[in-house]
């Protein structure tokens, strides 16, 4: 079947025949990916600007090549890698049918970057990155984008998983989305510095049930170090809500009673990322990189707006989780935040859900400053 996207005409696999899951035989193709694909390559174009030295960029898990397909017409310098040959038969295809000579092999990713370096390396798996992690840190210059589809383990809901995973502790709580990633960060950036590589996530989203993040990479150690000054622990209570960080490799302790309500319903996860998921100033470039001819150019710019907008401390609250705790109607997001900030505090909505927000302030002051009127 063929398809349009990003100005680029694609033949992909049909979803009749298990594309979309990966159920079939059929060389996967999901076309809600389409969000992810557009941010990936306004992210290749801004960071053009940034490090203009970049050329190389490995789609690591090619399926339909189209990632490579669109690099490719970016200006970079394409090599797709997928062990179903399948895969590599049609990647093959796309990119002489678009006019563009990149290479197609069919081989382990792991072994391809053991035998070679490249500038950006995309690594999109079924499920979890982490078994492509250490050879994508270990031979990528400049940027490591990748993509986790496991949610579930991630953000504590498939706790066990969780742990082997990403050695560290998810907690289930009401801003999942930003436990998921917080916890994937940490296992990256953990795996990074068994390098001496420094990653800094420069930009990151959790949309619809995958989350996505771009690491920049830094090889000089005492970068690593800093880098894993900023891993810890969220200490969390279920009855009030109240969440508290700590820095570090090892909680000091593990709180049994909530210091804020003092109920025995307190849970701890981590290690985890506790430093920024993304960089507000390259959010917006990348932003001023989308082009209209992209299918999602509407969504991805206002998640890339917001994303810009969003406090990057953890973590986020859901509003109506708290008007609900609070025994109150909710209000409009504009209403709730436009209190926080006349009230004197910061405050930013956050691009988890329409419902979510950043304050750095305790529940209780938040409470005091914003909470709506009861009926
Ligand atoms: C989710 S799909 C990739 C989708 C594609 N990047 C896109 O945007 O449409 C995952 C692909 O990874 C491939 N794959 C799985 N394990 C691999 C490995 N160890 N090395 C290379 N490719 C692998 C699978 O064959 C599959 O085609």
């Amino acid at each position: 079947m063929r398809i349009a996207e990003g100005g680029l005409e694609i033949t992909v696999a049909d979803a009749r025949d298990g594309a979309q899951d990966g159920s079939g035989d059929s060389v996967f193709f999901n076309p809600t990916q389409e969000l992810n694909r557009d941010i990936t390559v306004a992210v290749l174009r801004a960071y053009r600007d940034r490090e203009p030295r970049a050329e190389t960029y490995l789609d690591a898990m090619a399926a339909s090549g189209i990632r490579g397909v669109r690099a490719a017409n970016e200006g970079y310098s394409v090599t797709c890698a997928d062990i179903d040959v399948d895969a590599i038969d049609l990647a093959k295809e796309n990119l002489a049918g678009n006019g563009f000579d990149g290479e197609a092999i069919h081989r382990d990713v792991n072994a391809v970057l053991h035998d070679g370096y490249y500038d950006i390396v995309d690594i999109d798996p079924f499920g979890t990155p982490m078994p492509f992690a250490d050879a994508a840190f270990a031979n990528t210059r400049d940027l490591v984008c990748v993509t986790a589809t496991d949610t579930a383990p991630l953000c504590g809901a498939h706790q066990k998983s969780g742990i082997r995973k990403y050695s560290s502790l998810p907690q289930n709580t009401d801003y999942h989305p930003e436990m998921g990633l917080r916890i994937l960060l940490g296992a990256l950036i953990r795996t990074a510095a068994r390098y001496d590589t420094a990653a800094t996530p420069i930009l990151s989203h959790v949309s619809r049930h995958y989350v996505r993040t771009y690491l920049e990479l830094d090889n000089r150690a005492t970068r690593a170090d800093r880098a894993i000054e900023q891993l810890g622990f969220i200490h969390h209570c279920e009855d009030c809500l109240e969440r508290d960080h700590e820095y570090g490799l090892f909680p000091q302790s593990v709180p049994e009673h909530c210091p804020h309500c003092d109920s025995n319903r307190t849970l701890t996860a981590g290690p985890l990322w506790l430093g920024p998921t993304a960089e507000a100033a390259f959010a917006g470039v990348v932003r001023s990189h989308l082009s209209e001819e992209m299918g999602t150019y509407k969504r991805a710019h206002r998640l890339l707006e917001t994303i810009e907008g969003e406090i990057n401390t953890p973590t986020h609250y859901d509003q109506h989780k708290l008007c609900e705790l609070w025994g109150v109607p909710a209000n409009s997001m504009d209403e709730f935040i436009s209190a926080l900030h006349d009230a004197g505090y910061d405050a930013s909505n956050a691009h988890y859900s329409g419902t979510a927000f950043k304050c750095p302030e305790t529940i209780k002051t938040i409470e005091a400053a914003a909470a709506p009127e009861k009926d």
